[in-house]
């Protein structure tokens, strides 16, 4: 069994937040993704079992002062094992009245409540690992408690189990969760995901292809351990994106 199936395994045992620790109202990440120009989404995170280890900053705070100014949005793994993330990462950023993607393996209910009072506005659905009627109930789900989704996909085979919905992101990970191994296929997917309002790549998005993959048709770009390395590679990723300003990914 792969590591990620092993943490799904885990979720009957994870804590519940049940006490609503928001200090502002849900900001829909899909309408900050979907607007003109290339989006960031900047990634909070400790380590990973793909072999991140050591960001740059040492609390979420400060990795969001310093993010600020570039990313359009965050992203925060709260994975306890093998991210050393915690539900309450992401309260500090609510401050800088971004939209912020709680990262971690959700496949129930009581763990959307628990992103929503833990003061995210999105939350991730990985449609490798959940069957199509579960991504269906807990995207709806997310919009009665007024989040969005980032529908994310790796193999291709199952990209009909990422539901339409207004308050759907549609996103690809270069990376195969089975594996780990880095697959960017994403010149293949573009065709697929065309259906989508708001598209969004994550994953290896780094020095040696970030000019390359911002040429691509999408809307939204997901980046973690490059930055977490080396966080002024920030600037330049969003001055390289702002060439695209005028656009819209059609
Ligand atoms: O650190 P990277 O290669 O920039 O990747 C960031 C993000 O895309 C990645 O952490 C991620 C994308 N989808 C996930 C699902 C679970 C855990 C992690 C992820």
């Amino acid at each position: 069994m792969n590591v990620v199936e092993q943490i799904y395994r885990k979720n009957e045992k994870r804590n519940h937040v049940s006490e609503d620790m928001r200090s502002r109202k849900p900001i829909s990440m899909k309408n900050v993704l979907g607007a003109k120009g290339k989006k960031l989404i900047i990634e909070y995170k400790r380590e990973s079992p793909s072999g991140f280890y050591g960001p740059s900053f040492s609390s979420p705070e400060k990795f969001g002062d310093y993010v600020k100014d570039y990313a359009d949005a965050f992203s925060v793994l709260t994975e306890p094992d093998h991210f050393a993330g915690n539900f309450t990462d992401g309260l500090s950023l609510q401050k800088f009245e971004k939209p912020i993607l709680m990262k971690d393996f959700i496949d129930r209910e009581e763990m959307i409540e628990t992103s929503y009072n833990c003061g995210f506005d999105a939350i991730l659905l990985i449609a490798d690992f959940l069957p199509a009627s579960r991504m269906e109930e807990l995207t709806g789900y997310a919009e009665s408690m007024h989040m969005d989704v980032l529908a994310e996909f790796h193999d291709r085979e199952i990209f009909d189990r990422i539901p339409q919905g207004k308050n759907v992101i549609c996103g690809y990970n270069r990376r195969n969760l089975r594996t780990l191994k880095m697959e960017g296929n994403e010149d293949q997917v573009v065709e697929l995901m065309a259906g989508h309002e708001v598209k969004v790549l994550e994953s290896g998005l780094d020095r040696s292809n970030y000019r390359r993959l911002l040429k691509m048709p999408f809307d939204g770009y997901l980046i973690g351990s490059s930055v977490l390395k080396e966080p002024k590679f920030v600037i330049e990723i969003k001055k390289e994106g702002s060439d695209y300003d005028d656009e819209r990914n059609e």
